[in-house]
């Protein structure tokens, strides 16, 4: 007899085993299977080598789907959605789309390493018990791997890892991620988080964006690094800069990039610091924790109290007044440094505030808060990013009048990008919106010699005395400016040349 017919003739006896085995289990009476079972599992591991794997929905917990099934399952919809025939679509809590996994008593095929291995989707059906009082019970469903028994600890050891890494991941992909902001009871609440910012639509100088991208990349791809050196994979970034250039636009940019969940933390809501410490380890892992105008949340400056007055705090009765936080500047730090120590996983601290000269140093020392970002005044590269954005135009004949202009005088993206936005719905008049934001930078160079040309009067008035007052020429500031606007572009020069 040939080769190749033994070989035939030994399949078709293990599939016959396998049917009759299949048969065996399905419809012969439990009472009876006892020792024919026993011998029966054995008689199967010596003509299959295969082994297979069982991985149920519900496993130890009855009501909580089992994280292992959850990961494989999301680990085969990569796979499903190429080679199953056919499939299950499903919302998924949590999804952002429509997800699509292999349908119940389907099969597909994985390889790893060059091993082939096989996945199924089961699902068992219970019999409905005819007298019963409480309700039938419940499909159960499972997924069953099946692989050749000469490949054990590679499936058992690294492939199972790699399949649960991946689930995760491909979890984390698909979800809908969520703004969490903390309330007085220590307790985090959240919505869905849709910012539309991107590093794309964000204006800023394009090299100190790229910068920062790669920054940002770089720790997300770090893990090992970050093990190795033995440091907790964390970094801070503390973001600086006036109003309306771009700190928060750029805080939901950064979750957008790396599809972090984002955590705004309202320190003033927080009561202690034993309450700030537990907010903060119950974060998740691949999140950013933001801290907004972090100078008016503590009590680094007096600019807390400041802030209290203007609202009007201080007149209110008692029993009105907000609740003051006890959070110190010493329980936030010890905070960050057992956040830092205590939680394994990705997360990025942000700090943003519009004075950083007044931020105690302790607070922003490199290790806490890694990289420094000035956020700083519209330049022309940063105005062409808004023209792209708001106008869909890279060039006008306006741009080299307003690129000269922006060279002088100082104007935040936010008002750029006031002056970009159509005035109609749904019309784009790119010459009127242009024609407003440079009216706008000339006024404001106008009103700079006006201001600048007061201020000569009064030194010339001091220098002359009482008795040569308004001797001296000058023209007034035109009304409607804001006081202690700064007009002149001395601050990006200075800037520029920062250690930052
Ligand atoms: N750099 C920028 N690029 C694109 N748009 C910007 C930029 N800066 C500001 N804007 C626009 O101005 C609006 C306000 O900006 P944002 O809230 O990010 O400023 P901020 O620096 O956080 O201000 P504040 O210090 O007052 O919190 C944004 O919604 C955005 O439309
Ligand atoms: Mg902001």
């Amino acid at each position: 007899m040939a080769m190749g017919e033994v070989w035939t003739g030994l399949g078709s006896m293990v599939a016959g085993f396998m049917f009759l085995w299949a048969m065996f289990q399905q419809y012969f009476p439990h009472q009876l299977r006892g020792p024919l079972e026993k011998y029966g599992h054995q008689l199967k591991s010596l003509v299959y080598p295969y082994i297979q794997i069982t991985f149920h929905e519900y496993g130890g917990e009855r009501f909580k789907r089992s994280d292992v099934f959850t990961a494989i399952d999301s680990y085969l919809t990569v796979n499903s959605s190429k080679s199953a025939k056919r499939l299950r679509a499903d919302m998924g809590e949590n999804a952002k789309s429509l997800i699509l996994c292999m349908d119940d008593h389907e099969e597909v095929a994985d390889e790893f390493d060059g091993v082939k291995l096989w996945w199924s989707s089961k699902k068992t059906i219970p019999k409905p018990q005819p007298f019963s009082y409480f309700s039938a019970p419940e499909e159960k469903r499972f997924y069953k791997l099946t692989f050749h028994k000469r490949h054990r600890d590679l499936i058992t050891g690294r492939y199972l890892n790699h399949v649960l890494e991946q689930g995760k991941a491909v979890r984390m992909r698909n979800r809908q991620r969520k703004l969490y902001t903390n309330n007085k009871k220590a307790v985090w609440s959240h919505v869905v988080f849709d910012h539309p910012a991107t590093f794309e639509t964000l204006a800023m100088d394009p090299q100190k964006k790229k910068e920062i991208v790669d920054d940002l990349i770089t720790f997300s791809k770090a893990k090992d690094h970050y093990s190795m050196i033995g440091k907790a994979w964390k970094r801070g970034y503390l973001l600086y800069g006036p109003p309306g250039t771009g700190k928060s636009s750029m805080v939901a940019a950064m979750a957008n990039l790396l599809d972090y969940d984002v955590y705004d933390l309202e320190l003033t809501a927080v009561n202690d610091n034993t309450d700030l410490r537990k907010l903060l380890i119950e974060t998740s892992s691949k999140s950013i924790i933001v801290i907004e105008d972090i100078d008016c949340s503590l009590e680094l400056s007096g600019r807390r109290n400041k802030k209290k007055e203007e609202r009007g705090d201080e007149e209110k009765p008692e029993q009105f007044k907000e609740k003051e936080s006890k959070v110190t500047l010493s329980g936030l730090l010890n905070s960050i440094d057992g956040l830092w120590s205590a939680c394994v996983g990705e997360r990025l601290i942000v700090f943003t505030t519009n004075h950083v000269d007044e931020l105690d140093p302790a607070l922003i020392r490199r290790g806490r808060m890694d990289k420094h970002i000035e956020l700083s005044y519209c330049c022309f590269e940063a105005f062409k990013i808004l023209a792209k954005n708001y106008l869909d135009i890279d060039a006008h004949e306006l741009f080299e009048r307003i690129g000269r202009l922006m060279e002088e005088i100082l104007i935040t993206p936010a008002d750029v990008a006031e002056y970009l936005m159509p005035k109609t719905p749904n019309k784009r008049d790119v010459d009127a919106c242009l024609e407003n934001l440079l009216r706008a930078l000339e006024a404001k160079k106008e009103a700079a010699r006006l201001k600048a040309n007061e201020e000569v009067k009064e030194i010339a008035d001091a220098l002359a005395g009482e008795e040569g007052k308004g001797k001296v020429e000058t023209l007034t500031p035109k009304e409607g400016l804001k006081e202690d606007e700064p007009l002149i572009n001395t601050e990006v020069k200075e800037a520029e040349s920062s250690p930052h």
